[in-house]
């Protein structure tokens, strides 16, 4: 008891205390070690066994001795302090009975004596002492007793109760400061020691950090999960290497340029800003390695741009919505790994893919490996649908705008004449937007009109050189060859084009172009940095438009199912079936190419008459039996004829049972008065007014010997929206912007649009009707059989095609709402006086920005000519060219 009260009192009083004593360390000789110093009442229970001092003399001495290491060794040591060897103790903590002023948290000097370790050499003082004290988890609330622990470097009091640090000013050479899981407010509020590194300050109740300057040797500062609103103070870090902000409360990052940061982690904050500008923000941290900034409300990916040594970016769960952001990173050829994931950009198709193209160097996506051959996957996405492949362009021009100064560069073709003021209406088809553009031109002096090429035949109204330029196939290509076209593109069937040529009227006449075209060639205009002012346009509802369409195009789908019937008892026979049959479109029993009936399945001509119809006899016949001449589709003997002249009372039945019914050459109603030569039109025809302008069209089919069709007007309106035919007067007879071929073409293999009869449709198609004169009996039957099959082939024809514009449409006004600014305005071609003002509207501005902007274009003062010219010549060896010396 006596020895014990002589350690503490002796304890107290020297400043050395704490070193440990080695017995040839004379000078410190009467000074025990911090292990020690004994529990009172454990010395009581244990006063039979031998004296500590002795104790600690015979176990742990010389233990001890060997275990003591170099002042600051561990500074190099990847786990500084990391205790491997078995301390050595006399008194383990969990054998401490606790006082009851320690159990309320007052550290005391045998608590320490138990927690303290690493022994090092002290250089001035030739002696020993702890370097390390780690006190977690004691429930901790008054660490006053550490002052006199003058040389602790490693100091561990998380978990505990704490609200000050101030007795830590006595520990000049602290270096390792682990406070998390405390009470703190204040942020390190202690004198400065020499050399403080490594702090861990989270889980605390820090609201305000306060300026640092004193612990200027700070390298790693943990300080997540407090109630921090701003980020300061940290100015004066900078050794700084690794920030935690994490879980705190900021709203913005700031204050953090020209630090020497290596790793930023500020997750969960409610961050929406990050400071930018000249010489702040991200690009100043040239160090950095590592940012994640996982759950905040970060939208763009912009702040990154300059990072350039970044090899870790984090960014999930925030709001980065477009994938321009992707882009944002190409030039960091650091990053390794990339975290977007939670963010609206990952919904985007073919968010992935661009990030493989775009970040050659990144090794992982998302927390999965970039794969080589996700990365080859990438470079051929296939089926890229309308819609995407605009937004796709429309990202691409973006992007071009936004990293391109317009200066000459790869992607613009280069002209000898400056970009002209151009505006395009684009619209789909049908739109009647030539209409609005014409009325446009003809009223405003400003404005000329840019006509364009076209493969597509000219239409009765069209006017060479005005509506388009029409061109052969073959002129076409030739044109193409030239490099006339800036763009080309393709629209039902034909093909379209704007010529270099036509772009210089502007120049000559210094108007404004005015061009009508689909998307794409406004789109390429673009992309050739050309500027256009693109305009939507399109009548307000589907309603007006698919009537506008069906009033433009229906005769398209009139004339051109006109079948030859020639001598060719198959086929007619066939036919016939085909349609005499109940439910022909489902169940028909029809004849197959070995003559057999079958009573079920897809109706289908013969196999003989197929090949014939589409190969042998090239244009495409039906033909009809019993002449002479007629053309052998099939053996005339083959088993399938023979079936055919042997079943005259099924011949007879179809002749019978048509031969009651004209029709009216007028609106193709089909009509119970046998005498159509007589009398050509219906009743109600004679007095409609669409029946004179109706007359010359009808007379012209019948010139060719063809066949109108019964009633197919009527039933082909019915398709969308039950109008009689009347009140949808047939504009345009001959309406040719849509090619044969588009319409032809077999849809079903694209898989959108299902047809019921591929065989007949693909047969029919192609042929045409024409009729023996001298057998009327026949005629008639094949008049109807074709009449009611073609109808049925009509309406399917036609539903494709009006999907297929509406589809067009709906497409245009979806790149419309989601891409801002991609069309400059949008005019509804039903409200024409509405279009002009608002075309009028946007010419004027168009004149006044060119007006505003035209500088002459000096190509050899741009700024990249210089330098893109001489590369160019120095690749071919021209340097000596007189390109090579311009100022
Ligand atoms: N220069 C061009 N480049 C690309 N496509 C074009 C060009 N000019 C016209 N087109 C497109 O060709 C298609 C056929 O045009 P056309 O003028 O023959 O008929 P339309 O669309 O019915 O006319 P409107 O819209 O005036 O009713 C349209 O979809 C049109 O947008």
């Amino acid at each position: 008891m006596e020895n014990v009260n002589k350690v503490e009192h002796e304890s107290q009083n020297s400043l050395l205390n704490y070193f440990a004593i080695l017995e040839n360390a004379s000078q410190c000789s009467a000074t025990p070690l911090p292990s020690q110093i004994g529990e009172t009442q454990e010395e009581e229970e244990d006063s039979s066994s031998e004296s500590e001092e002795e104790m600690f003399k015979s176990r742990t001495h010389t233990v001890v001795l060997e275990s003591a290491g170099d002042w600051g060794a561990h500074r190099f040591k990847d786990q500084p302090f990391a205790t491997r060897k078995k301390e050595v103790r006399i008194r383990n903590y969990g054998d401490l009975r606790l006082t009851k002023e320690e159990q309320q948290g007052v550290l005391s000097q045998r608590m320490i004596a138990c927690c303290v370790s690493n022994l090092e050499r002290v250089p001035e003082l030739n002696c020993y002492a702890y370097c390390k004290l780690a006190l977690e988890g004691k429930g901790l609330t008054d660490i006053t007793s550490i002052k006199k622990y003058h040389f602790i470097q490693y100091l561990n009091l998380s978990f505990n109760k704490l609200t000050t640090l101030q007795p830590l000013g006595d520990l000049p050479f602290l270096q390792y400061l682990y406070v998390n899981h405390n009470e703190l407010e204040d942020l390190l509020d202690f004198k400065a020691p020499f050399y403080l590194t490594h702090v861990n300050f989270s889980y605390n109740q820090v609201k305000k950090m306060r300026d640092l300057k004193d612990f200027w040797s700070l390298v790693h500062l943990d300080l997540s999960f407090n109630e921090i609103e701003a980020i300061e103070g940290l100015e004066s870090l900078k050794f700084l290497s690794y920030l935690d902000l994490s879980h705190n409360h900021i709203k913005v990052v700031e204050n953090i340029s020209n630090l020497r940061l290596q790793t930023l982690i500020i997750r969960a904050n409610m961050i929406e800003q990050i400071e930018e500008g000249e010489g702040v923000g991200f690009p100043t941290l040239v160090y950095i390695r590592t940012i994640n900034l996982t759950y905040n409300k970060i939208d763009s990916l912009r702040y990154f741009e300059a990072c350039y040594n970044l090899e870790t970016l984090i960014v999930a769960a925030n709001k980065i919505a477009s994938l321009m952001n992707i882009y944002y990173l190409r030039k960091l050829n650091s990053l390794r790994s990339l975290d977007i994931r939670e963010n609206p950009v990952c919904c985007v198709a073919h968010c992935f893919s661009l990030c493989y193209r775009t970040l050659p160097h990144l090794h992982e996506l998302n927390g999965d490996e970039v794969s080589l051959k996700k990365r080859v996957l990438s470079r051929f996405t296939q089926d890229i649908d309308y819609t995407l492949r605009a937004r796709l362009d429309r990202m691409e021009l973006l992007l071009l705008e936004h990293i391109n100064p317009p200066v000459i560069g790869a992607h613009v073709v280069p002209c000898d004449f400056p970009p002209p003021p151009i505006i395009v209406v684009a619209g789909p088809l049908g739109s009647r937007k030539k209409d609005v553009v014409f009325k446009f031109v003809s009223r405003n002096r400003k404005a000329v009109l840019g006509v364009s090429h076209t493969t597509r035949p000219q239409n009765a109204e069209e006017i060479e050189g005005r509506h388009y330029y029409f061109v052969e196939d073959s002129k076409f290509d030739d044109l193409l060859k030239h490099g006339e076209f800036i763009t080309v593109s393709d629209s039902y069937g034909f093909r379209y084009a704007i010529s270099f040529r036509e772009l210089r009227k502007s120049t000559t006449e210094n108007k404004v172009l005015i061009f009508y075209s689909d998307l794409s060639a406004a789109l390429m205009l673009k992309l050739m940095g050309l500027c256009p002012r693109i305009v939507l346009a399109l009548p307000v509802s589907e309603e007006i438009h698919l009537q506008w369409i069906k009033q433009t195009y229906i005769y398209k789908f009139i004339n051109r199912n006109l079948v030859l019937i020639k001598n060719c008892p198959t086929c007619v026979k066939e036919v016939a079936h085909y349609v005499s049959s109940e439910d022909s479109a489902v169940s028909s029993s029809t004849i197959n190419s070995n003559g057999t009936a079958s009573a079920s399945g897809t109706p289908a001509l013969s196999q003989d008459c197929l090949r014939s119809v589409s190969g042998e006899m090239g244009e495409g016949f039906i033909c009809m039996a019993g002449h002479d001449d007629c053309f052998t589709m099939g053996d005339r003997n083959s088993s399938l004829n023979k079936h055919y002249f042997e079943d005259v009372s099924e011949k007879r039945e179809v002749v019978h049972r048509t031969s009651e019914v004209s029709q009216c050459k007028t609106c193709c109603i089909t009509y119970t008065d046998a005498s159509t030569e007589t009398a050509p039109y219906c009743d109600e025809c004679i007095q409609c007014d669409t029946s004179n302008k109706l007359a010359a069209a009808s007379a012209r089919r019948d010139t060719n010997k063809s066949v109108a069709f019964c009633n197919s007007s009527a039933s082909l309106t019915d398709h969308h929206h039950h109008h009689h035919h009347h009140e949808q007067p047939i504009e345009d007879p001959e309406h040719k912007s849509v090619s044969d071929s588009f319409l032809l073409q077999d849809k079903t293999s694209s898989g959108s649009t299902h047809l019921n009869h591929p065989p007949i449709l693909s047969v029919l198609s192609k042929a045409q009707v024409h009729v023996d004169e001298d057998d009327t009996e026949k005629q008639e039957t094949v008049y109807m059989t074709a009449t009611e099959t073609f109808e049925m082939l009509q309406q399917e024809h036609l539903k494709i095609f009006l999907d297929d514009v509406m589809e067009n449409r709906t497409q245009m006004l979806e790149l419309h709402m989601e891409n801002t600014g991609l069309f400059r305005d949008v005019i509804f071609t039903n409200d024409v006086e509405d279009s002009l003002r608002r075309l009028k509207a946007l010419l004027k501005c168009t004149v006044e920005h060119h007006l505003s902007s035209s500088v002459p274009f000096e190509i050899e003062k741009d700024r990249n000519f210089k330098e893109v010219i001489a590369r160019k010549l120095k690749r071919i060896n021209l340097m000596d060219n007189k390109y090579s010396c311009i100022p």
